[in-house]
């Protein structure tokens, strides 16, 4: 990861889509393989055909560092689009982390191969390989549209994109919004409460 797309990950999934105007969730249930890991980057796409494969073999030798690949169908099913051969190519290539729509399998040998992989299911049902789909095209997750080059983040609370013409308002955005977490943090440490600092305490009075 790099510049901008680093310091998004860093800021995390929640503030970002806080700071995006709530906007951009991924607003479904996505398993993070790999504890501890968040990552952000440019979409690249691959719109599988229903249950099928295929274009995520092809999507592979395009695949540009510091990517994140989006694996998705028409509907999303429990059948393993990726497993750890598709997984290690997306590696080598230089992604920094994949969204699966669908299943994953090999999981142990994803873990151990280390790249950051968030899926809706684990499942070993075997994809079929006979209908191309396609590839750098939008498609929707979560109810969430994602298009080529949008950036899109996932760690622990799941996933959120951020269109690609949007990235710098939302990171000045984010940033102000971490700052001033940061310092209700340290009120809240220091045993102030939320109750006060938000007004609700006072309004109750009034009430
Ligand atoms: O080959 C497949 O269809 C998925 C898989 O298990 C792998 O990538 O290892
Ligand atoms: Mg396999």
């Amino acid at each position: 990861m790099s510049g901008v797309y680093e310091e998004l990950a860093a800021l995390g999934v929640a503030t970002v889509y806080e700071a995006a105007g709530r906007q951009g969730l991924v607003d479904v249930e996505l398993e993070q393989l790999l504890a501890g890991t968040s990552v952000a980057g440019p979409a690249r796409i691959a719109a599988c055909a229903q249950d099928d494969n295929w274009a995520v073999h092809q999507v592979m030798p395009s695949v540009r560092p510091g990517e994140v690949l989006v694996l998705a169908m028409p509907e999303p099913r429990p059948v393993a689009l990726v497993g750890d051969l598709l997984l290690t190519q997306a590696k080598v290539a230089g992604a920094v982390g994949v969204m699966v729509d669908a299943s994953v399998r090999d999981v142990d040998a994803v873990r151990h191969l280390g790249l950051p992989v968030w899926a809706r299911w684990r499942r070993v049902r075997g994809a079929a390989k006979d209908s191309p789909g396609e590839v750098d095209v939008a498609v929707t997750v979560g109810g969430q549209r994602i298009e080529p080059g949008d950036a899109v983040l996932m760690d622990a609370d799941g996933a959120c994109v951020v269109p690609a013409a949007r990235i710098d308002e939302v990171l000045v955005a984010a940033r102000a919004r971490a700052a001033r977490e940061a310092t209700l943090r340290t009120r809240y440490e220091n045993g102030e409460f939320s109750y006060d600092l938000n007004g609700l305490r006072e309004k109750e009075g009034r009430s």
